[in-house]
């Protein structure tokens, strides 16, 4: 496996492709920023922008060229002298330069968008390549749309940008439209049929129209294929590019079968995914592979019992190896005993058979009404509802003011908390936003540290007046606790969700009561 023809190199254009798609813009410090996190990552290269497309673009090459080091900085130009000459001044500055000039080759575009015949898209390669070879040493040269183009032509066009030296031939399918037999089948035709095939790298560049890039890039690979262009949650033109932690994740899981290896470190993904819905806004789907919410929850009772046994029998990898903390069990409708028993006793609660029986009833019967049943529940179940609403301190005063710029506004928060024994506390906190300065206040009030790890707020129902159902997620004892609140205004609701956490901690933490109110 550690054969280094088989090292696949990552190229990442979640810059350059990804940010070109609506929605994705980001402004150079953004970019900056991004490129700092995909160099943490391992790639090998990254796209940073098309420098002749604005002066935004150019400056935030130059900012990355400048200052991003790990990785090669790729910039993108058509084969006009233009683009490939403000590609060689953003680039200025960085250790790995490459330029990457692209031009379109099957008949469709060269007709109807270019309105070159075969012989004058041919010259034009030929010049970018040699303009941009004479700027720097590494150049890749992408034939747009390969994938409808004649295969001879094809050839013959790598074959020259070869001799005018290209380093790298990527292979764009521009629109999403190959297979993974067709494709493997084109590399192993360019690899038997371009001339000098062994002095470049050949590169996969796969669109997601029909859902098959990842498929794609991997047969791709079999074909030969020792680059693949790819973006962090497949963001690109239209429906997207291979997704980058799909196919590292692909090729290590499958590392058997494909025989291939990368140099990504596969624990950040998540982290890197995370900055960059963040930064773009744009969310990744629940059960998108790897990263998304659900790629290692289990809510089904056969598949929690199945993995309460063994974890191999209902995941093919580790979420730890992805950058998730653990698996998770989501409590719900489908769940069933295995699963409760054992959050139950995460919980602190050890039940009798015939306890735990009654509990799940009363656990189903609750399930059917809720979506997600939260560890509040489950313990409001065990002791009684009255008993974990009188336990715990409770809000009874918010007041949260914030603001941003250099205006004299800091984000602060004050909060009265009413304790189980009667009496009121109240405290205040300033904070960098309106939340961080709450969870502050209320945790000088409590005198309790959470040590939070996720917080997110979502709409539970729809229009004006909707209610917010907040989530917090912290570790008490080495265990991840859920807590959640509802209210119609989310800060309400986060000062709810961040007590249940907090009031949970206290309770685990007297055991003997605990075991007393589980047995009554
Ligand atoms: C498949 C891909 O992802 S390709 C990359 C796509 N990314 C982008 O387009 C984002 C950046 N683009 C831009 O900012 C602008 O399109 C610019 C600055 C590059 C060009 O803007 P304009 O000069 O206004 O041209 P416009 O965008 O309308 O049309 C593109 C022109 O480039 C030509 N062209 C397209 N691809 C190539 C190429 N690879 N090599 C040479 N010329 C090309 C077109 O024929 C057209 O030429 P024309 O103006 O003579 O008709
Ligand atoms: C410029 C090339 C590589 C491209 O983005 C495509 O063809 O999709």
């Amino acid at each position: 496996m550690n054969d280094p023809a088989a090292r696949v190199r990552i190229f990442d254009t979640s810059l350059r492709d990804g940010e070109q798609s609506p929605g994705c813009s980001m402004t150079a410090a953004q970019k900056l920023r991004f490129a700092h996190a995909l160099a943490e990552l391992g790639v090998d290269a990254l796209e940073a922008g098309f420098p002749a497309s604005s002066d935004a673009d150019r400056d935030a090459v130059r900012a990355i060229a400048r200052e991003v080091r790990g990785s090669t900085v790729v910039t993108l130009a058509r084969c006009h002298e233009g683009d490939i000459d403000a590609c060689a001044s953003a680039l200025e500055g960085a250790a790995h330069p490459r330029i990457h000039v692209f031009i379109s080759t099957s008949p469709l575009h060269r007709e109807h968008k270019l309105g070159l015949s075969r012989e004058q898209v041919l010259e034009r390669a030929i010049m970018g390549v040699t303009r941009a070879r004479r700027l720097v040493d590494d150049v890749e040269f992408s034939a747009e749309d390969a994938l409808r183009t004649e295969p001879e032509f094809l050839a013959e066009i790598c074959s020259a940008a070869i001799a005018a030296g290209a380093t790298t031939l990527n292979i764009p399918d521009t629109v999403g439209y190959t297979t993974p037999s067709e494709i493997r089948a084109l590399f192993e035709y360019l690899r038997a049929h371009v001339r000098d095939a062994e002095k470049a790298v050949f590169s996969a560049h796969c669109h997601n129209d029909l859902g098959l890039a990842v498929a794609n890039s991997l047969a791709a690979i079999e074909g030969g294929a020792r680059q693949v262009e790819c973006t962090i949650n497949g963001i690109g033109e239209r429906a997207g590019n291979c997704a980058l932690e799909e196919l590292v994740m692909a090729l290590r899981v499958r590392s058997h079968y494909y025989g291939a290896h990368t140099r990504i470190d596969s624990r950040r993904l998540v982290p890197t995914s995370r900055l960059l819905s963040r930064i773009t806004g744009m969310a990744v789907q629940r059960n998108k592979a790897v990263v998304g919410q659900n790629a290692f929850a289990h809510e089904s009772g056969i598949h929690q019992h199945g993995m309460l046994k063994h974890r191999g029998t209902y995941e093919i990898m580790r979420p730890e190896d992805v950058g998730w903390s653990q698996s998770q069990m989501v409590m719900g409708r489908h769940s069933g005993r295995a699963a409760l028993a054992d959050r139950l006793q995460a919980l602190g609660f050890q039940l009798e058979e015939a306890s735990l029986n009654r509990t799940f009833a009363a656990f189903k019967a609750l399930a059917e009404k809720k979506r997600e049943v939260f560890d509040a529940d489950l313990e409001a179940l065990v002791l009684g509802s009255d008993a974990v609403a009188h336990r715990g301190w409770r809000l009874s005063r918010l007041h949260v003011s914030t603001g941003a710029g250099d205006g004299d506004t800091l984000p602060t928060a004050s909060v009265q908390l009413l304790g189980a024994d009667g009496a009121t506390v109240s405290e205040a906190a300033v904070g960098d936003g309106p939340v961080h300065a709450l969870f502050a206040a209320l945790a000088r009030a409590t005198g309790i540290a959470l040590d939070v790890d996720s917080y997110q707020v979502s709409s539970v129902t729809t229009g004006d007046d909707a209610q917010g159902q907040a989530q917090v997620i912290a570790r008490v004892d080495g265990v991840e606790v859920t807590g959640s609140g509802t209210s119609t205004d989310i800060l309400e609701a986060s000062a709810h969700a961040w007590l249940d956490i907090a009031n949970r901690q206290s309770r685990a933490r007297a055991p003997a009561v605990r075991r007393q109110a589980a047995i009554a």
